[in-house]
């Protein structure tokens, strides 16, 4: 089997895709529409009216005899105060004023999104580097800057706007990085990461598109903002040497003669007030349009470093993990999830990760991936994969692993696609990732490959389609296309059918049993159904309040338990029920991690404990070769 890997991670909650694309929304906006088209006006004004009347920009006066007068037919919008045309200097001015706008609108851009981006995406000190020279930006007189700047560059409307580009750039930046955030923890970018894209890679294609709806609402304002200010400044008599037109200039002139001619203040104020107003419009409508599209996805996934220098015992495991301990910094302390988790997964093997909800099974991938969420991080342990230490190795030696050596699929394979992109461009950019040899032409060639390979019908016509345009099956088979992209040694499957309908499960199952045979792939299936754990797996790893309390292979756990933990479970397996009968349930829940009691985690819930139960950690014990159980009562079981 040839190909490369993606991954889809965890679950949460269902996003968006189901709306049709952004650009669509906005512009079946008849306000949207009426923005752009006024400011295109303006635009093409600012183009033509120097070409078309080169002489303007340096007239010094007109018919001073007519001067200073209102509308007339020669002179459609009057005279200003040296018998010059008002409609003419009006037209002129555009350009000079627009140029100062897009000065301190591009300087702004260029330096508040990188930058915000980076401390958002990055985060660490990157993000706290980043805040503290916002704040101190934030601390400057803003307008004192200005007018230092302009008097070392006397009448210099780049350098008066550039300053002020770089004034209001934090700002933005803030924007920006605050945007990032929850992006960062959405499903698709956690699977972008998993499949081994590279960062800068992932911030560019996969969330600059996702937040350009606040980028372009902040950039509309901003153009006002840098409008308003060069206006302004040009009234003062700060910028643009004379006999220049802008708007500002204009004002200015007109408030200087308003005592003679009161006229002359509003073709320039009409028109400098239109522009911010749709400007400002812009920005709104922008927003309503992106805020329509995007259900935000909630976070779940983050990164994690970890150390560890120790080599790691060849126990020819593929993945082998051991004495993981991973906690979520809290307000109160770290608070510990997983607890001295041990486990491993040969080569070819498929291991199933069994517990209630909470126990640790999710987190227990995730810390695979490097990928924990939230404030998740490695306390102690190793987890070594193909014979090296994942928790030592750097974010981009990780990068590498992840896609292309693991892949993961999730329950919800829809959120893990990044819903503004098509089905085969995505997987295009997995197979290209992980085969940078192919072109673009064979990239395409493989896409396909991969959509037969997961027995959907019509690829082609696949690739063309977008998510949402995908049923829940056809979704998580993409996904275990993508996830095959890198051809992974070992795919962690979180949950993989949960989310979809009972005949789709088995497909889906069936598929995952073909590939393992094809690839020779082992596969950590997390699950808490134990139809699936005996249909598909090898060996069974049950987990309990962040520990593993036992783990065999599948017919010895499933005949001889020797937790009590597992026989519960087992014994509240609706496979094994009646019809008709109620279904057993295992009394109590899952303790949330800071509140596991002494001892034994399952003690409160166990009809087996003893006093000794409730003491001291308990130790992992092999009753029988291949067969552990962190239970000091294991003989007592029925
Ligand atoms: N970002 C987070 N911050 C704090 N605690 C978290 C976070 N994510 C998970 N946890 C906690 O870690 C514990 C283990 O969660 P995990 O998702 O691994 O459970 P699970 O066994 O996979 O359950 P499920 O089947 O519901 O996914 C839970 O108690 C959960 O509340």
């Amino acid at each position: 089997m040839t190909v490369t890997s993606v991954v889809d991670t965890g679950s949460s909650t269902p996003t968006p895709a189901e709306s049709p694309r952004f650009w669509h929304r906005l512009f079946s906006r008849k306000l949207a529409l009426a923005c752009f088209a006024f400011l295109a006006l303006i635009a093409t004004v600012a183009i033509i009216a120097p070409i078309v009347l080169p002489d303007i920009s340096g007239q010094l006066a007109g018919d001073l005899l007519a001067a200073r007068q209102g509308p007339t037919g020669a002179h459609l919008l009057g005279t200003d105060s040296l018998g010059r045309d008002v409609l003419e200097r009006l037209l002129v001015g555009t350009r000079i004023t627009l140029i100062g706008v897009g000065e301190a609108l591009a300087t702004a851009l260029l330096l508040g999104v990188p930058i915000g981006l980076a401390a958002g995406y990055v985060g660490g000190w990157t993000d706290r580097v980043v805040g503290w020279l916002a704040d101190l930006t934030f601390s400057m007189p803003a307008i004192i800057i200005i007018l230092v700047v302009l008097s070392v560059f006397p009448q210099n409307t780049a350098a008066a706007m550039i300053t002020l580009g770089v004034i209001v750039a934090p700002g933005l930046m803030r924007v920006v990085r605050s945007a990032t955030l929850p992006v960062r923890e959405e499903l698709y970018v956690a699977a972008a990461r998993v499949s081994g894209l590279s960062r800068s890679y992932i911030i560019f294609r996969h969330i600059l598109p996702r937040i350009a709806g606040p980028i372009i609402v902040q950039a509309s304002l901003l153009a006002a903002v840098a409008l308003l200010a060069q206006t302004g400044l040009a009234f003062l008599g700060l910028l643009t040497p004379l006999p220049a037109p802008s708007w500002g200039g204009m004002i200015g002139d007109g408030i200087q003669n308003i005592m003679l001619q009161p006229w002359l203040i509003w073709p320039p104020g009409i028109i400098t007030a239109l522009t911010i107003l749709a400007l400002a419009l812009l920005g709104d409508v922008v927003r309503d349009a992106s805020a329509e599209g995007w259900a935000a996805a909630p976070s779940r996934r983050k990164k994690h470093r970890a150390t560890a220098e120790k080599p790691l015992a060849d126990s020819g495991a593929l993945l082998s993990i051991e004495n993981l301990t991973v906690v979520f910094d809290m307000p109160g302390g770290p608070v510990p999830v997983l607890d001295d988790v041990t486990l491993s997964v040969g080569p070819g093997e498929t291991v199933g990760l069994v517990g209630e909800s909470g126990c640790g099974k999710t987190i227990t991938a995730m810390a695979v991936l490097g990928l924990l969420p939230g404030t998740g991080r490695i306390e102690a342990g190793r987890i070594s994969f193909g014979g090296q230490d994942l928790t030592a190795l750097s974010d981009k030696e990780l990068e590498r692993v992840r896609g292309s050596q693991i892949g993961l699929i999730s329950q919800e394979p829809m959120i893990s696609l990044n819903p503004v992109f098509r089905v085969g461009w995505q997987l295009a950019q997995a197979v290209r990732t992980h085969h940078p040899e192919l072109t673009r032409r064979q990239a395409k060639q493989r896409v396909i490959e991969l959509l037969h390979l997961v027995q959907l019908p019509d690829p082609t016509q696949v690739a063309r389609r977008y998510p949402h345009e995908l049923s829940g099956g056809m979704a998580q088979r993409v996904a275990i296309a993508r996830a095959l992209a890198g051809d992974p040694k070992l795919l962690i499957a979180d949950e993989p059918t949960t989310a979809l309908d009972v005949t789709v499960q088995a497909e889906i199952l069936d598929l995952l049993r073909e590939l393992q045979l094809i690839g020779n792939m082992a596969i950590l299936l997390v699950t808490h159904d134990w139809g699936v754990v005996t249909d598909l797996c090898d060996r069974a790893v049950v987990m309990y309040a962040g520990q593993v309390v036992e783990q065999a292979e599948i017919s010895p756990i499933v005949h001889q338990p020797r937790h009590p933990y597992t026989e519960a479970l087992l014994a509240a397996n609706p496979h094994n029920s009646e019809p008709g009968e109620a279904l057993p349930t295992i009394v109590g829940a899952v303790p949330k991690p800071g509140q596991w009691p002494t001892g034994c985690h399952f003690h409160p819930r166990c009809p087996y404990r003893r006093a000794d139960c409730m003491e001291s950690p308990i130790p992992l014990e092999i009753p029988a070769p291949g067969h552990e159980t962190r239970c000091i009562h294991h003989d007592r079981l029925r």
